[in-house]
This record gives C-alpha cells, sequence and structure tokens, in this order.
C-alpha cells in the first residue's frame, strides 16, 4: 500500500507534479478522521492559543492558497498545551477550498467533507530557531485545522475577504495589520482531534502534529465566493487559472491512531 512505499501516488492532484520522493511516506496528510476508530485521551490538555494581532504583517497570493504572514521573530503569537510538548510560534494562516461549496476541505470526518478547511501553521520556538529548521523535524510544526461550512456570515473573516482583490494573482502581496486570528477559531476548542502527519504541499515533511477542531466556523457563499476570484497564475501567464480545488487528495492512514481530547 502507499504506506510502504517511498513515493506517494499520484492522484490527479492537478497543484504539483507527483510522485515526489517523501522521507518515510507513512505519515502523510490529510487523512479521513474516522470517528469511531479515534481514541479518547484523558491526558490531552485544552488548547492554549495566545495571539498578539500586532504581530500580523502581510497576505500574500504563493500561487497554491493566499496566506496571512506573521512576525514569528519572537514569542508574540503562540500556541502550547493539548498534544503540545512545547510552545509553537504562529507564523501563517491560510486556508483549501473547493469549487463548489460540497467539497474543498483536506480533512474529512467519517468521510463528510467540508466547503473549506482553515491552517493555522506554527513552529517549535522552544526546540528550534527558526520555521526552516523546525519544517524537517518531527516535532518541529503544529497546525490547528478549522473546518468551513456555508451559512451565515463571518464578521471576523470580511476583514480578510476584503483584501483578496488586492491579491488576485500569485506572488502579489500587500500589507495587511492588526488581525486577531482568535477570530476564526470555533467557540468550543477543548474538543479536537490530533495525529502525526505531514505538510499537505511541498516539501511534504512529516513534522506536524496536526489538531483538527470538531467544531466547525460558519461563512458565507459570498465570502467564500471572494476566496474563488482568486487565481492560481501571475499576472504575466496567458491563460490565468481560477484558484479553486487547492486541497491534496487523502492519504492512508498506515495504522497511525487518531486521538480525540473528548469523548
Ligand atoms: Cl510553510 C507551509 C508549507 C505548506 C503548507 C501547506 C499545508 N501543509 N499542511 N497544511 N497546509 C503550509 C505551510
Ligand atoms: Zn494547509
Amino acid at each position: 500500500a502507499a504506506c510502504s512505499s517511498k513515493y506517494v501516488l499520484s492522484q490527479m492532484h492537478p497543484m504539483w507534479q507527483e510522485p515526489l520522493p517523501i522521507p518515510g511516506g507513512d505519515r502523510q496528510s490529510p487523512i479521513d478522521i474516522v470517528v469511531r476508530k479515534s481514541v479518547y485521551d484523558s491526558e490531552l490538555k485544552p488548547l492554549v492559543t495566545d495571539y498578539d494581532p500586532q504581530t500580523c504583517q502581510q497576505i500574500w497570493n504563493n500561487g497554491y492558497s493566499f496566506l496571512v504572514e506573521y512576525d514569528d521573530t519572537t514569542d508574540k503569537s503562540t500556541v502550547k498545551g493539548g498534544p503540545l510538548q512545547d510552545k509553537y510560534r504562529l507564523c501563517q494562516f491560510h486556508f483549501h477550498w473547493g469549487e463548489s461549496n460540497a467539497w474543498g476541505s483536506e480533512h474529512t470526518v467519517d468521510r463528510k467533507l467540508f466547503s473549506a478547511e482553515l491552517h493555522l501553521v506554527h513552529w517549535n520556538s522552544d526546540k528550534y530557531s527558526l520555521f526552516e529548521e523546525a519544517v524537517m523535524e518531527e516535532n518541529g510544526l503544529a497546525v490547528i485545522g478549522v473546518f468551513l461550512k456555508v451559512g451565515k456570515r463571518h464578521e471576523g473573516l470580511q476583514k480578510l475577504v476584503d483584501a483578496l482583490p488586492a491579491i488576485r494573482h500569485k506572488n502579489s502581496v500587500v500589507d495587511f495589520n492588526r488581525f486577531d486570528p482568535a477570530c476564526l477559531l470555533p467557540s468550543n476548542t477543548d474538543d479536537y482531534w490530533t495525529y502525526h502527519g505531514s505538510l499537505t504541499t511541498p516539501p511534504l515533511t512529516e513534522s506536524v502534529t496536526w489538531m483538527v477542531m470538531k467544531q466547525h466556523i460558519e461563512v458565507s457563499h459570498d465570502q467564500l465566493a471572494v476566496f474563488r476570484s482568486l487565481l492560481f497564475t501571475s499576472a504575466d501567464e496567458e491563460v490565468q487559472k481560477g484558484m479553486v480545488n487547492n486541497f491534496r487528495v487523502q492519504q492512508s492512514q498506515c495504522g497511525r491512531t487518531v486521538r480525540s481530547s473528548f469523548s
């Protein structure tokens, strides 16, 4: 199966050519979270996020998604607790979404697809001094995943949505400050699933402790439509391609246990 092979089996992923040499290859992400197979772990603590909106720096289109980047030269915006032994510094957050509301998330819950998924990417600043170092290490990264469902308008998201037309093309960037990513977290962050996995775009390194929130957030159809107005392509390319379906195909569980913080 895909677990033993050193190569990720290519499955029609539009974003990059596969197979790619993956170190190990048995801890890839995303996966389907099979609720009845997840194991309740009473030792799992609540997540503790402490984000400083002043550390928000810019928003840009990297040709895969749009990223909101934070100043990670100090421990000003961090996550700890939960399954984490150390403190992790927020470096950026971004989303994955579909061309329709029917799909778009990277993880699924009992095969249920959500319209989009938010990823808050942090690196272990207790053990490493740079993201680039941490990205290669088993305990290097911690990513919080939050599912998005189409429903009522998300007031906090609107500031982000209003900035997107300025970064329609790949490699465009605009200043963006005073955005508190905590407004994108669900009201309940005590209930989550956690497992060891990987980044879902190159370098696909198996350095991520995933914490996927059980509770989703709601955004409006119109807000998600603005995500879909972004382009994968830079301004100088002849053929422009709409930035949709920027999620990776699901990977084999390879015998991994998904733990839950709730029974
Ligand atoms: Cl630095 C970096 C590289 C890839 C991704 C994409 C991703 N990996 N896991 N979730 N999203 C995010 C940040
Ligand atoms: Zn992501």
